[in-house]
């Protein structure tokens, strides 16, 4: 969570992860006090050090600039939001692992505890803004808590709905420059003069006319229709690697092609070996459930569809290499080129690598595994764990013993020496840039390399010798 107040100024009006956010409007409003609070003790600490606790380029110099100016960072939760005037409420809210709608519902769990926080502590009235993508209508739940249970008869809560579409890997220009920001609000004056208060604070770095008001519901909804449909884009263009492997097309002609048709436009058809990170499945999920208890069956299929063509393209790509490779992976060794889920990040929350490692030991092989910035720990715990259990903060924390079926390596050489393949599952700049032939001739041969983000100079690859799957383009004959 984070707040927000006036510096050095007697009169409060305060703001309470998506951590990034409060340091982006430290930096840009230096008048105002920003303070980023967590149960988390670690990650508290860690933002207090000079390691941060997430890799995020940029981030390191937004930090510096105005940790202990105007950013602070604390575990004093109740302190902080007792202060604040506007409260960012930025806590996880993760797909439930059971009950009722156990892998599809969002488990408002950390939502409803930080409300019943925020109304026991609060003497002076507040905005509170739901930052955490939510199901549709969980302003109006949260406000029935706020208002239970707050003891001061004369405290005023005012709820807005400011989503989040900042990507990792990005977050800083996306928050320097964004698309839109949304602010839902209440009709009536309070409410709209809620939104005019989160609106200037916007102001002093996003020009107007990108500052978008709407109903409180219209925001919530936005957020979960944006991420479904860029999740549905991904998921089209998948669908369509499959059938351009089966025709001879090549799937980046074919998005290049569409792309330059305006109403299509060319961002997100990328091909991949399946979309990850803690947001697009657990939203669709979300979306899923929601329609699905408001009877609508066909809708609730259509989105349902996208997830299903993800776990197929990670499916397809496991039995790709496993077809590819004479039907039998055993005790093969075969180097992971990447685990987190996207470039410039070390984020692995859903990432496709889980479940493609995942496929590859079930078969008998040995996965050696390389990713910039990730280490071993983390994957051995992100194996280790069930599906959606990960977003759970109490869960899964213990260390986890290492695999011999897995292991995790320092550099990109070692991962692939001795490998019968490589599987390129990030699509990490410095992959282009190794010295593949140094890689092919301490490899055993035939040496595979399957590239799920065709990312790869494919063409010199085969110069030097490799077997090449580049995803959803013509195969080699050898295939
Ligand atoms: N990560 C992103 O890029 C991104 C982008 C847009 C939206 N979102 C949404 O933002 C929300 C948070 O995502 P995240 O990736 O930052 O999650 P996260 O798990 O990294 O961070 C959530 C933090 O909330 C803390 N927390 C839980 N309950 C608390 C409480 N009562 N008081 C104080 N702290 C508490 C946890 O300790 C944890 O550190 C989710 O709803 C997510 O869907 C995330
Ligand atoms: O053409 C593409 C684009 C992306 N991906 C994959 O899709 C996943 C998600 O990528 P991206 O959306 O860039 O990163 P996120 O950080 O997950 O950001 C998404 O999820 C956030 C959390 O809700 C939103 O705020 C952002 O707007 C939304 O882009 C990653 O595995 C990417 O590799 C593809 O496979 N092909």
């Amino acid at each position: 969570m984070h707040l927000i107040w006036p510096s050095k100024s007697t009169e409060s009006d305060h703001l309470l992860r998506l951590q990034e956010r409060a340091m982006w409007i430290a930096l840009k409003c230096v008048d105002l006090e920003v303070v980023v609070v967590d149960l988390n003790v670690s990650r508290i600490a860690a933002w207090n050090s000079d390691k941060l606790p997430i890799y995020e380029p940029g981030l390191d110099e937004v930090v510096k600039a105005c940790r202990g100016r105007n950013l602070f960072f604390s575990t004093d939760v109740k302190k902080h939001v007792a202060e604040a005037d506007i409260v960012f409420v930025s806590v996880n809210t993760p797909t439930k692992t059971r009950g009722v709608g156990a892998g599809k519902a969002a488990d408002l769990t950390y939502w409803e505890g930080a409300a019943r926080m925020i109304a026991s502590v609060s003497t002076s009235s507040k905005i509170i803004v739901e930052k955490s993508t939510v199901p549709v209508k969980t302003a109006e739940a949260i406000e029935k808590v706020l208002r239970c249970n707050c003891t001061s008869a004369s405290v005023r809560f005012d709820i807005l709905s400011n989503p989040e579409f900042l990507a990792e890997g990005t977050a800083v220009a996306d928050l320097a420059n964004p698309d839109r920001v949304l602010i839902g609000g209440k009709g009536g004056p309070a409410g709209r003069a809620a939104i005019e208060e989160l609106a200037a604070v916007y102001a002093r770095w996003v020009p107007q006319d990108r500052i978008l008001r709407t109903s409180l519901w219209s925001a919530e909804l936005s957020k979960l229709t944006a991420n479904a449909m860029l999740a549905q884009r991904i998921s089209s263009m998948n669908s369509i690697s499959a059938l351009c492997e089966t025709t001879g097309a090549d799937v980046q002609e074919v998005a290049h092609s569409i792309g330059k048709d305006s109403r299509i436009g060319p961002k997100f058809l990328n091909a991949s070996v399946g979309f990850g990170g803690s947001c697009f499945q657990k939203d669709i999920l979300n979306l899923v459930y929601i329609c699905e208890t408001l009877g609508l069956k066909e809708v609730a299929d259509y989105w349902h569809a996208v997830i299903t063509m993800n776990d197929y393209q990670k499916q397809r790509f496991v039995e790709r290499i496993i077809t590819s490779m004479f039907n039998t992976i055993s005790r093969k060794n075969i180097a992971i080129y990447g685990f987190a889920f996207k470039k410039d990040t070390g984020d692995t929350r859903e990432t496709p690598a889980i479940d493609v490692c995942h496929g590859l030991v079930a078969d008998g092989a040995h996965c050696v595994i390389y990713d910039p910035q990730v280490g071993a720990d983390q994957v051995h715990r992100d194996l280790a764990t069930p599906k959606f259990e990960w977003d759970h903060p109490s869960r899964g924390q213990a260390a986890i013993a290492g695999r011999d079926e897995i292991k995790v390596v320092k550099d990109p050489y070692t991962a692939a020496h001795g490998a019968h393949a490589i599987c390129v599952l990030t699509e990490w700049d410095e992959f282009a840039h190794y010295d593949y032939q140094k890689i092919y001739d301490n490899m055993v041969k035939p040496a595979f390399i399957f590239d799920g983000r065709n990312v790869l100079d494919h063409a010199e690859l085969r110069k030097i010798g490799f077997i090449v799957y580049a995803l959803g383009k013509p195969l080699d004959p050898f295939l």
